[in-house]
């Protein structure tokens, strides 16, 4: 009797136990990690002021779709993949990963955000951190 009363309380109590704080945590960010806001597609005011001066950094807006793209090219294949590397260490921190492909000294890089369809603030703070990247290693 004693085991069916506590079974019964159980299932009283799953809807509780289900949505209590121990079972769900808040979602939290890590440092670099994007807050949803982040996420968000930019806005056309957003995008002539962010996105101009990767513009004449030669990144191209990709036809047919919300995305910036731009090929980097090194001395030979050691570089591309350094290059490769650092980014890849900020794109895991950021959670946000970059479409490339990379043959010898060459990686093409296109990005965009498709969580939301389009470009947001993570493909700016990306391509930015790229020509930086690339700056310091060619
Ligand atoms: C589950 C995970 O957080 C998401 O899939 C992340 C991973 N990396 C990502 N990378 C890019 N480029 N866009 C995203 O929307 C995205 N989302």
């Amino acid at each position: 009797m004693y085991f069916y009363n506590r079974c019964l309380e159980l299932v009283r109590l799953y809807p509780a136990i289900l949505s209590a704080k121990f079972v769900r945590p808040p979602v939290r960010y890590k440092s670099k990690m994007a807050t949803p806001a982040k996420r968000a597609k930019l806005t056309s005011d957003e995008r002539s002021e962010k996105l101009t001066s990767l513009l004449s950094a030669e990144w191209k807006q990709v036809e047919g779709r919300d995305a910036i793209q731009k090929q980097f090219m090194f001395k030979n294949f050691n570089q591309a993949f350094g290059f490769m590397t650092r980014v890849a260490l900020l794109a895991e921190k950021m959670d946000h990963h970059p479409e490339w492909f990379n043959v010898y000294n060459k990686v093409d890089v296109t990005l965009s955000t498709h969580d939301v369809g389009g470009i947001s603030d993570l493909d700016v703070k990306m391509a930015n951190f790229m020509e930086s990247a690339a700056a310091s290693i060619k």
